[in-house]
């Protein structure tokens, strides 16, 4: 496992592009018969796609694979806890994935993409981010970023005082 030593905040208004960006990727492969959006993460670009695809049909895969404590809120540690799926009706309706839109926020070590790749085999799978590890388990995706990058996104952070860069380097 990597540990990540760069950090790739990323605004809202950039995850709204991006996102949008991915959508026009999609808008060629589809139509799709609805969205399977991976919780948490998966659930904001979901939206914004479902809107730009105009799909109305969005249903979860709740999945968790980093506690709170594993990610600390910081970019150093990044240990992958056990994969869960926290839902007990998974592929009620799904059958195996044909027509059907996995979206996620992002791929990294590919554990989590893997996981509802076997669920859902025949779906397309799609996320905004990719990085190297995971990116071969991935259909369509927008930006890469590094191995040792941890990407915040904007529900992880809030603006806050930082110290000038020369000051940084003193201390
Ligand atoms: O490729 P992987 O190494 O599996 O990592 C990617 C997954 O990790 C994050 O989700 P997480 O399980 O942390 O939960 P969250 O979506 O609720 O933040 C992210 O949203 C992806 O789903
Ligand atoms: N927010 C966030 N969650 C992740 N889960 C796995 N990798 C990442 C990452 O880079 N950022
Ligand atoms: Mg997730």
């Amino acid at each position: 496992m990597v540990s990540p030593q760069k950090t790739f905040p990323v605004s809202w208004e950039e995850l709204h592009r991006t996102a949008k960006a991915l959508a026009w990727r999609l808008i060629a492969l589809g139509p799709f018969k609805g969205i399977v959006a991976i919780t948490r993460g998966g659930l904001v670009p979901a939206a914004i796609i479902a809107r730009e695809l105009d799909v109305r049909l969005i249903d979860t895969v709740c999945m968790s694979s980093y506690s709170e404590e594993d990610s600390g809120g910081t970019a150093g540690v990044h240990r992958p806890g056990d994969l869960q799926l926290l839902k007990g009706d998974a592929g009620k309706i799904w059958g195996d994935g044909t027509g059907w839109l996995i979206i996620d926020d992002l791929v990294d070590t590919g554990r989590t993409a893997k996981y509802v790749r076997e669920m859902l085999p025949k779906a397309h799978f799609a996320t905004v981010y990719a990085k190297p590890a995971g990116r071969p388990l991935v259909d369509t995706f927008v930006t890469e970023v590094s191995q040792d990058t941890w990407i915040y996104f904007p529900w992880d952070i809030e603006p806050q005082f930082i110290q000038p860069i020369a000051k940084q380097q003193r201390s």
